[in-house]
């Protein structure tokens, strides 16, 4: 078995009284990606702070590539890379000078570190901007310079704290590419993000915390089955049609407005002959649909199930 990238167990922070870190448990698998989500303040900063060495933990332990960070707090920053951490770029200078100075202080040499600088320049979208001094960035290309900052030494393990926060579709799907590129080369990721679509596009794990606690870790597709939330809404062209099919179909909400009536799945049922069934009675009792689509869980309705269950 591949020894995992990051490993946390019993995992605690307190901050006075306040346990802000409650014990949590989880494993980043080597070679994958693993989204932290929680509602604000559920402790993914604490986490990552503490498995980057920037904070202590009061208990429990955390391993990245092997190394413990209370014990080993170099070895666990030479194989990390942190995002946000070369946010004090030099914005004096261009963002091509940035990128090669950090390759010489990574010690790459003068011809890997250039091909190197060429490389990320590329793949990040800044050719054209290289040449400018990084005070004329725009916040996204800042963000995206940081993150080519982190990568000029591929780290084994990389953290990324809400990389796409504030960026626009466009940014996002250049950073979206380069987390897959990364993890295709090797490297492990940690993303915190409050994005739940991203997490569902990149992780192949999520861990939920809330309140400093783990309330759900596992793959987007076995956190969606574990919620309710999938309907197949029928579309009606007027009101008679969706008042009959309301009288007939127990259990479904409806929408005036929309002419709409919300069906739902029981858990897992999204199936053929389920349609079917419904479409045929409906059909029966000469109720004319216009229009439907079926809605399954997505990472969304995994989250307020889950962190609003805790929290009541
Ligand atoms: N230095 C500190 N001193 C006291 N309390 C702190 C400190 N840093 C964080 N906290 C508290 O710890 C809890 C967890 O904070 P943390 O920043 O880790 O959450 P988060 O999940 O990253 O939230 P957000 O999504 O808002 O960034 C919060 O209640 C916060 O107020």
């Amino acid at each position: 078995m591949t020894p995992a990238a990051i490993e946390v167990r019993d995992l605690t922070k307190r901050y006075g009284t306040a346990t802000v870190l409650d014990r949590i448990d989880f494993t980043v698998p080597a070679g994958s990606v693993t989204a932290l989500i929680g509602p604000n303040g559920a402790g993914k900063t604490t986490t990552v702070q503490i498995l980057s060495t920037l904070r202590k933990a009061d208990a429990g332990m955390a391993r990245v590539a092997g190394c413990d960070v209370q014990g080993d707090p170099d070895g666990v920053r030479a194989a990390i890379g942190l995002t946000g951490q070369f946010s004090a770029v030099d914005k004096l200078l261009t963002g091509e000078e940035n990128l090669r100075l950090m390759a010489r202080l990574s010690h790459l040499g003068r011809r890997r570190g250039a091909a190197r600088v060429e490389e990320l320049l590329e793949q990040f979208d800044l050719v054209d901007a290289a040449r400018k001094p990084l005070s004329t960035y725009s916040g996204g290309m800042q963000r995206r310079l940081d993150l080519a900052m982190t990568l000029v030494r591929t780290p084994e393990v990389i953290v990324l704290d809400e990389p796409t926060t504030g960026l626009d579709p466009s940014s996002r799907r250049t950073l979206w590419n380069a987390v897959r590129d990364l993890v295709d080369a090797g490297t492990s990721v940690l993303l915190t993000t409050q994005y739940l679509d991203e997490a569902d596009e990149l992780a192949d794990r999520v861990v939920v915390l809330d309140g400093g606690r783990v309330v759900a870790d596992g793959t987007p597709d076995e956190l969606k089955r574990r919620v309710p939330g999938g309907h197949i809404r029928l579309q009606f062209g007027d009101t008679r049609s969706l008042d009959a099919a309301h009288r007939m179909l127990g259990g479904a909400s409806r929408g005036d407005t929309a002419l709409a009536l919300d069906v739902p799945l029981a858990e897992g049922d999204g199936s053929v002959s389920t349609l079917r069934h419904l479409l045929t009675r409906l059909d029966g009792a000469g109720i004319v649909v216009d229009d439907l689509t079926i809605h399954t869980p997505d990472l969304d309705d995994v989250f307020f199930a889950l962190t609003q269950e805790v929290s009541s």
